[in-house]
C-alpha cells in the first residue's frame, strides 16, 4: 500500500514527514543558507533557492538576489519572458479544428467512431468532440506548440488525441488510460493553453491562481510541476508547488505574487489555505491525478474540502485504474461528465512482461540476490517495491552488503530532501537499485526503468497495475518480476485472471491454490472466514 495513504491524520496524508517550518522570505542573500546537494540553487549566488523569481521563473534565495537578477536582465535589455513569437489567441474558449491531411473529409459520427476505434478509445458521454491527430489542430498558443516540439512531443498519444480537444472546450472528464500513456500532458496542455490565453487577454480580474492539480504523492507533484514549467516556458504561466517538506513561506510568497497553476498534495494545500489568505475565486480547472487514490478514504474528505472551496471548476480526473465506485463518485462531482477509456486500463500495461515467481517469504531475499547477481536477469536500473518502510531500509542495506550494488531506499518517513536526492541519484544512474514503498508506485515517470521487482505484493490489484506500469513508458517493453506466496492469497483470483489475460505464465502453486478458484467476489462473511 502507498505509505502516504495509510494514516488518518490530515497532515499524514501525502505529507507524512511534513516538518517544514514556516520562515519568512529572506531579505538579504547572506541570511540564506548554503544549498545541499540536489536542492534548488539561487540563480545569482548559488545559495538555497527558496522561492522563484516570478518575472524569470528562476530559483532565487532572497529579495536581494532577485533585485540583482532583474537589474541584470534590464541592463541587457532582454525581456524576462520571451514574447518574440506572437501568440495566436483564440477569439473564445472554443477549440477550432484545422482538418489534418490524413483526416476523413467529412467527419460523420461513423468516421469519428472508426477513428476512435483505430486509436483504441472508447467514450461514454454526450457531444464529445472528435479526436485530434496533431497538436496543431486545436489552436494552441504558438509558444506552447513550440514547447511541445522541443520536449519531443511531435504527435499526441491516443489519450491526448481525445482528451485535449474535450478539455479545451471545458468538458468535465474522467479518463482511464494505461500507465505510461501520456496522461500528464493530457491535462497540462489544456491548462497551459487556458491560463496563458486568460492572462494574454487580461480576462481575469485578479492575479489569483487559475488552475489546480492535486496528486497523492510529493514525487508525482514534483514531476507534474516540472512538466508544466517545460510546457509553459515563455508564456505568462507560472506554477507553485505545494508539498510537505518544502518551506511553506516560499510557497505562499510565490502564490501571493501571482501564479497560474498550483500543483500539490491535498494535506499540505489545506494546511496552507487555512493558514493563509489565498484567493481561489479564479480557479476554473481542477485536476485530480490518480483519481482513484484521491477519492479513497483518507484523501476524499480533503479533496472534497478543496473542491468545495472552488466555484464550480471544470473537473478533469485521471488514472490507469478506475473502478465503478470511482466512476460513480466522479459523476456526482461533475455535471455532464465524459468518460474516456483508452486502451485496456485497470490491467497491467501490455508492454510489460509479468514474470511471477512463487517464493516463500523466508526465501525472498535469497531469490532477490540471485536475480540481482545474474547478468542475464538483472537489467538495471530497477525499482523494487516492498510493503513497509523498515523493510525498504533494511533491504536496501542488505542489497549493498550482499551484492555490492549501490541501492537506496525511498519512503514516506524520509525527508523531502532525502527523497529528492535518492530519486535524482537513481535517475542519473549513480545508483542502480531503488527500494521503494508505494511512494513511487504510482504516477512517477521513471524514464530509464525497464525492470521492476514486486518483492512484496501490494494490498490491491490496482496498486499492482501501477507498480508493474513503472517498467514501461510510451509502450516500450519492460519486465516485472513478481514474488508471490500464500500470504498474498486475497489477490490470487484477480492475479490469475490478469496473468491469463495478458498471456503470462501462472506458477503451478498459484494455479493450483484453492484461493485462485471459486466464486467471485466473496461476501463479507466469506472474506472474514478466509481471513481476507
Ligand atoms: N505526445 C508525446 N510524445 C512523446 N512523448 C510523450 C508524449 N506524451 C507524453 N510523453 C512522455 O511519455 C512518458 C509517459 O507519460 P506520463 O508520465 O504522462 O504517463 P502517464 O499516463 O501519466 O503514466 P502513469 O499512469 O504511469 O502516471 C513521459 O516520459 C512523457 O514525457
Amino acid at each position: 500500500m502507498d505509505d502516504n495513504m495509510t494514516s488518518s491524520s490530515p497532515h499524514a496524508v501525502g505529507d507524512i514527514d511534513d516538518a517544514a517550518e514556516e520562515c519568512p522570505v529572506k531579505e538579504r542573500c547572506q541570511e540564506q543558507r548554503e544549498a545541499l546537494p540536489g536542492e534548488p540553487r539561487c540563480a545569482i549566488c548559488g545559495r538555497y533557492g527558496e522561492y522563484i523569481c516570478d518575472e524569470t521563473d528562476d530559483d532565487i534565495c532572497s529579495k536581494e538576489c532577485k533585485s540583482t537578477l532583474l537589474a541584470r536582465l534590464a541592463s541587457t535589455q532582454k525581456p524576462a519572458l520571451d514574447h518574440s513569437h506572437p501568440v495566436k489567441l483564440p477569439v473564445s474558449d472554443e477549440c477550432f479544428y484545422v482538418r489534418d491531411d490524413n483526416r476523413p473529409n467529412s467527419e460523420s459520427t461513423d468516421q469519428i467512431e472508426s477513428l476512435r476505434s483505430k486509436i483504441g478509445i472508447c467514450i461514454k458521454g454526450n457531444s464529445v468532440p472528435a479526436p485530434i491527430l496533431s497538436f496543431s489542430s486545436c489552436n494552441l498558443p504558438q509558444k506552447l506548440e513550440q514547447n511541445l516540439e522541443s520536449a519531443g512531443y511531435l504527435i499526441p498519444t491516443p489519450v491526448q488525441m481525445q482528451t485535449i480537444p474535450a478539455a479545451l472546450i471545458k468538458r468535465n472528464m474522467l479518463v482511464s488510460a494505461d500507465t505510461g500513456s501520456g496522461k500528464t500532458a493530457s491535462f497540462l496542455v489544456p491548462i497551459v493553453s487556458h491560463c496563458s490565453n486568460i492572462r494574454l487577454q487580461h480576462l481575469a480580474e485578479q492575479k489569483g491562481p487559475l488552475a489546480m492539480v492535486l496528486a497523492p504523492t510529493r514525487e508525482i507533484c514534483v514531476q507534474v510541476e516540472e512538466q508544466a514549467k517545460v510546457l509553459g516556458k515563455g508564456l505568462p504561466f507560472k506554477t507553485a508547488l505545494v508539498i510537505g517538506g518544502d518551506a511553506m513561506a516560499g510557497q505562499v510568497y510565490r502564490i501571493q505574487k501571482g501564479v497560474e497553476l498550483i500543483v500539490g498534495t491535498p494535506g499540505r494545500l489545506i494546511d496552507l489555505l487555512t493558514k493563509h489568505d489565498i484567493n481561489l475565486n479564479e480557479v476554473s480547472v481542477l485536476v485530480l491525478d490518480e483519481v482513484d487514490s484521491m477519492l479513497q478514504k483518507g484523501f476524499r474528505d480533503q479533496v472534497m474540502q478543496i473542491f468545495q472551496a472552488l466555484s464550480q471548476p471544470q473537473v478533469l480526473m485521471f488514472s490507469a485504474t478506475i473502478s465503478e465506485e470511482v466512476e460513480k463518485m466522479a459523476s456526482s462531482m461533475a455535471r455532464d461528465l465524459i468518460h474516456v477509456i483508452c486502451g485496456k486500463p485497470s490491467r497491467p500495461s501490455k508492454s510489460v512482461k509479468q514474470v511471477v515467481i512463487w517464493v516463500e517469504s523466508k526465501q525472498k531475499k535469497q531469490k532477490l540476490f540471485e536475480i540481482l547477481m545474474s547478468k542475464q536477469h538483472f537489467k538495471p536500473p530497477i525499482v523494487l517495491f516492498v510493503g513497509s518502510r523498515l523493510g525498504a531500509d533494511l533491504l536496501a542495506e542488505a542489497i549493498t552488503v550482499v551484492t555490492g550494488l549501490k541501492a537506496l531506499s525511498i519512503h514516506g518517513e524520509k525527508s523531502m530532501k532525502d527523497r529528492r536526492d535518492s530519486l535524482r541519484l537513481f535517475l542519473t544512474g549513480e545508483i542502480s537499485v531503488l527500494v521503494s514503498t508505494g511512494v513511487l508506485g504510482r504516477g512517477v515517470d521513471l524514464l530509464k526503468v525497464r525492470q521492476v521487482i514486486v518483492f512484496d505484493m501490494p494490498s490491491s490489484m490496482a496498486e499492482y497495475v501501477h507498480q508493474v506500469g513503472r517498467a514501461s513508458r510510451m509502450g516500450e517493453e519492460g519486465v516485472a518480476i513478481v514474488f508471490v506466496n500464500e500470504e498474498d492469497r486475497k489477490l490470487f483470483r484477480e492475479l490469475v485472471q490478469y496473468l491469463k489475460s495478458s498471456g503470462a505464465a501462472v506458477p503451478r502453486e498459484l494455479a493450483n491454490s484453492r484461493y485462485s478458484v471459486g466464486p467471485f467476489p466473496l461476501s463479507s462473511r466469506q472474506k472474514r472466514k478466509y481471513g481476507y
